[in-house]
């Protein structure tokens, strides 16, 4: 087995009180399992959240001792990789409702003892959200890059951008829907029924005794078929039989499809909850970004900007949906990019085709812009009365070299330097004012890094206040900023002297 990427890593826990849930309920206490990968950067705003699917974990990449195969994502996550762990801070956890480590159904109910089974609340995405938001704050992070998912991770993602508007700087939704389409729904409710016909289901108590693994096991069959495609199943099995040149008229698993499909099945109920799998279909069905206006309106005052990626061969969430998503966004003025990755697999090559994921993502993720790296502590901007040995304390508590002075209504007039401090110390200077330059190069939050650098370059200066079309400071975008990030670029580019 070659352990490359980010080697071994560890699922961690963090527990809260109380979460207060969109059905009325309350969930108390509530555990997330999580896992990060990199390192979160002084200015906490380089962490990029990941979502999963279904049947997904908080193990997106990496390795855990003993496991068979890496995280679900592991093509994606690590060193060099499009979410290039040298960059970023990774963060991904497992869903509330789910089974693999978070507070769900087959969790310990704290009033009986007991495992909730369906006595857990029903749970939607935006709970699911809201529980993802408490281990962002819990872990520092100040500022979103990213928020990624695929599917019902994609889901997560239009809800964080809707309900957290101003923390997510780039959404990118995969493989996704504002809400599900009634022919999913039709497919979830016949793998909900599937389990809760099995004799051994219990009303969900069954926790302790035989779980209901045919039924679940059938469920997976039903929604593994969705995951693929007509084209990949052609490929993949055709018409074969499995053991046999000829039928033998009987019902034994014959075709390899369908030997594929209980092997799905199979493994499946060896690491999945069949309670979980209720909860989490629901959360798919109920959710709707719209929720009873228009998806337009769902996208008002919307600040992030979006990479919205679709699968040519997804007929479960088609791309008839991200164009929906697309429309809605551009309708907003909300700056999007739609990319259709051509792939034969279905609904799941979201995935399987890390290499056009990669190209695309990594791409998006280069077209930083200057708002997603300055540093925007406050109070930035001092006023031009201020004594020098104020002036000189904020730049060493703030660890700035660069402090934007401004009015007293918060408009630049200009910028004094570590430089200007000693020189001013030098010549028995004592007001800001005497030695301020009035001169200030600046830059606009939304402009792209590299346009930021270059006027760096230019007017050889390390740091640029950031301002708004009236001259208001709204942040610093400093070298030291932009140099980590092309640092991080070099090494991708398997440069790892940098
Ligand atoms: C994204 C999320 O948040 S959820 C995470 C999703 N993770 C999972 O679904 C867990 C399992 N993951 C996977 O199988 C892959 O990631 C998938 C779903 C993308 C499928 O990937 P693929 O490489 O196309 O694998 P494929 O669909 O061919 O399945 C391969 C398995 O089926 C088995 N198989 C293939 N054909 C047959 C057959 N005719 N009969 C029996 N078994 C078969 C293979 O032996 C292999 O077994 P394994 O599971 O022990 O490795
Ligand atoms: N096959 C993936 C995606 C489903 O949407 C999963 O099992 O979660």
């Amino acid at each position: 087995m070659i352990i490359d990427g980010l080697g071994f890593v560890e699922t961690e826990y963090f527990e809260f009180d109380e979460l207060k849930l969109e059905n009325g309920e309350k969930l108390s206490p509530v555990r997330i399992a999580y896992e990060t990968y990199g390192e979160l950067n002084a200015d906490r705003n380089n962490a990029i959240l990941i979502c999963h699917a279904l049947s997904g974990d908080a193990h997106v990449a990496g390795w855990h001792r003993g496991d068979k195969y890496p995280g679900w994502w592991d093509g994606m996550v690590g060193p060099g990789r499009a979410f290039d762990t040298e960059k970023y801070f990774v963060i991904s956890s497992n869903v509330i409702g789910g089974c693999k480590g978070s507070t769900g159904p087959s969790s310990i109910n704290p009033v009986t003892g007991k495992p909730y089974g369906l006595e857990f609340p029903v749970v939607t995405i935006k709970d699911m959200v809201n529980a993802q938001k408490k281990l962002i704050d819990h872990l520092g992070v100040r500022q979103l890059l990213a928020v990624v998912g695929g599917s019902m991770g994609g889901m997560q993602v239009l809800q964080w951008v809707v309900s957290y508007k101003d923390l997510v700087k780039t959404a990118i939704p995969i493989a996704t829907t504002a809400h599900l389409s009634p022919q999913g729904i039709a497919f979830n409710e016949v793998g909900r029924r599937a389990i809760m016909s099995d004799p051994d289901w219990n009303g969900g108590d069954y926790y302790g005794g035989r779980a209901p693994e045919r039924g679940l096991a059938l469920a997976r069959m039903i929604g593994h078929i969705t995951y693929l495609s007509d084209e990949s199943m052609r490929e993949k099995f055709g018409r074969e039989l499995k053991n046999s040149e000829r039928y033998g008229y009987d019902f034994s698993t014959e075709f390899q499809v369908e030997s594929y499909l209980h092997h799905q099945g199979e493994s499946f109920v060896k690491r999945f909850d069949a309670n979980s799998y209720l909860y989490l279909t629901k959360a798919i069905d109920y959710f709707d970004l719209a929720n009873g206006t228009t998806l337009f309106d769902a996208f008002k005052g919307v600040k992030a900007r979006f990479l919205v990626i679709s699968i040519s061969s997804d007929w479960l969430y088609p791309p008839y949906q991200s164009r929906e998503i697309v429309m809605a966004l551009t309708a907003n003025e909300i700056d999007v990019s739609h990319v259709e990755i051509k792939s034969g697999y279905g609904h799941d090559a979201f995935l399987l085709e890390t290499g056009q994921l990669t190209h695309v993502i990594t791409n998006s993720l280069q077209k930083q812009r200057v708002q997603d790296l300055m540093i925007e502590r406050e109070p930035l901007v001092m006023h031009e009365k201020m004594q020098m040995k104020e002036a000189a304390k904020r730049m060493i508590e703030g660890e700035f070299t660069h402090l934007p002075i401004g009015s007293r209504d918060g408009r630049l007039i200009g910028i004094i330097t570590a430089w200007d401090i000693a020189n001013a110390v030098a010549n028995g200077y004592n007001l800001v004012e005497e030695i301020l330059t009035e001169e200030v190069v600046t830059a606009y939050s939304d402009e792209l890094i590299g346009a930021a650098a270059k006027r760096m370059e230019k007017h050889n200066v390390s740091s640029l206040p950031v301002v708004t079309t009236d001259n208001r400071v709204v942040g610093i975008i400093t070298s030291d900023c932009i140099s980590r990030l092309i640092a991080g670029d070099e090494r991708r580019n398997g440069n790892p002297e940098t």
